[in-house]
């Protein structure tokens, strides 16, 4: 006789669903990009040969950090994420995962990642570790639910990794690497703004005060996308001033190219408004961004 659909579904072991859910509290995909990130500012802050150790280090080390602060980010937003539907299956609302062990192993992952970080790049990665962590956790994830002034926050502890990748293998920060910390920094607004539109109703639901939320009509929201884009055509092009080299132009008209494609994005978003034009805008933003980080390594030649 037949026992139903849960025959025909593998369900996972307890051992290894406990183990997707601990990874899936660390939002392992947004960390993928982040790490990203962190090894092109290494690239960009040594001339295309960072030590590879301090490299390998730089990465093992933020990624415990970043991991830590989205498993507590989501020990604090139980209640909130449990309203929304994107959100309601995470481990912890579902009750697959306990807050407090959550908790214990966010507090573990940080500790490790912060001494780990010290240890094996020094002081000031650790230390912007450690910033950023706090502003994601203890500044953005409250302010989440009181003002739609968040994402600028959310924004900041979001590029903050940029500086770490270049402090662990320079001890200098030039022109260049605010550079990289302002592309990241605008890029989130597009990339945010499609997501705050396309959840909205989520988001209303969980009291989040997204710009999407507190203007329904959604114009606040491509303001923003728009504006973000505006300056990250702007502060994309300037890693490539500085030489009159092949590839500084090469990289500086690929830049304006990309930075355009993602104003247009941004620009149908804004006017048009509907879902189409968001997922179009997200998926965007998500192609933009590792194109426009390769650009950066492999072309400019650096001063
Ligand atoms: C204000 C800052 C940011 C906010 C509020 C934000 C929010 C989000 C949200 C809610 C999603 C899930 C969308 C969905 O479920 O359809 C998402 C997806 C994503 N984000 Fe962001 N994000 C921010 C910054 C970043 C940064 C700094 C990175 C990495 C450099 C990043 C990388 C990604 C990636 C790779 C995805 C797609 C992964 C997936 O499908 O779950 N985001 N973002
Ligand atoms: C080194 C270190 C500590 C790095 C951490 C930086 C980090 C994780 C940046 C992500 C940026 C961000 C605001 C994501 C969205 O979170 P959200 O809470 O709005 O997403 P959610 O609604 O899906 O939970």
């Amino acid at each position: 006789m037949s026992s139903g659909p849960a025959t025909l579904t593998q369900r996972k072991s307890p051992v290894r669903q406990q183990l997707s859910d601990y990874l899936e509290l660390t939002k392992p995909k947004i960390a993928v990009l982040l790490l990203v990130c962190v090894t092109i500012a290494a690239f960009c802050a040594s001339n295309g040969q960072p030590d590879i150790l301090k490299l390998i280090h730089v990465i093992v080390g933020t990624a415990l950090v970043a991991a830590s602060s989205c498993v507590w980010n989501q020990c604090l937003e139980v209640h909130a994420d449990r309203q929304m539907n994107r959100t309601a299956q995470r481990p912890i609302p579902s009750g697959r995962l306990s807050r407090y062990s959550s908790a214990m192993f966010g507090t573990f992952l940080g500790s490790v990642g912060v001494s780990y970080l010290l240890a094996t790049v020094g002081l000031m990665p650790a230390l912007i570790g450690a910033l950023t962590w706090l502003l994601y956790v203890c500044i953005y994830t409250p302010m989440k639910q009181m003002t739609p002034w968040n994402t600028t926050i959310g924004a900041i502890a979001g590029a903050l990794p940029m500086f770490m990748g270049w402090l662990a293998v320079n001890p200098v920060l030039d022109i260049r690497a605010v550079a990289l910390f302002a592309i990241l920094f605008f890029w989130q607004f597009p990339h945010f703004m499609a997501i705050a539109w396309l959840y909205r109703e989520d988001y209303a639901q969980g009291g989040m005060q997204m710009w999407s939320v507190v203007d329904r009509t959604g114009t606040k929201a491509g303001i923003q996308a728009v504006s973000g884009a505006m300056a990250l055509l702007l502060v994309s092009v300037v890693p490539g001033v500085g030489q009159i080299a092949m590839g500084n132009v090469l990289y500086m008209l690929l830049s304006l190219l990309g930075g355009t494609f993602m104003l247009l994005a941004s620009w149908r978003f804004f006017v048009i408004r509907d879902e189409k034009s968001a997922r179009r805008l997200l998926f965007a933003s998500l192609i933009y961004l590792p194109i426009q980080l390769t650009l950066l390594v492999l072309l400019p030649a650096h001063v």
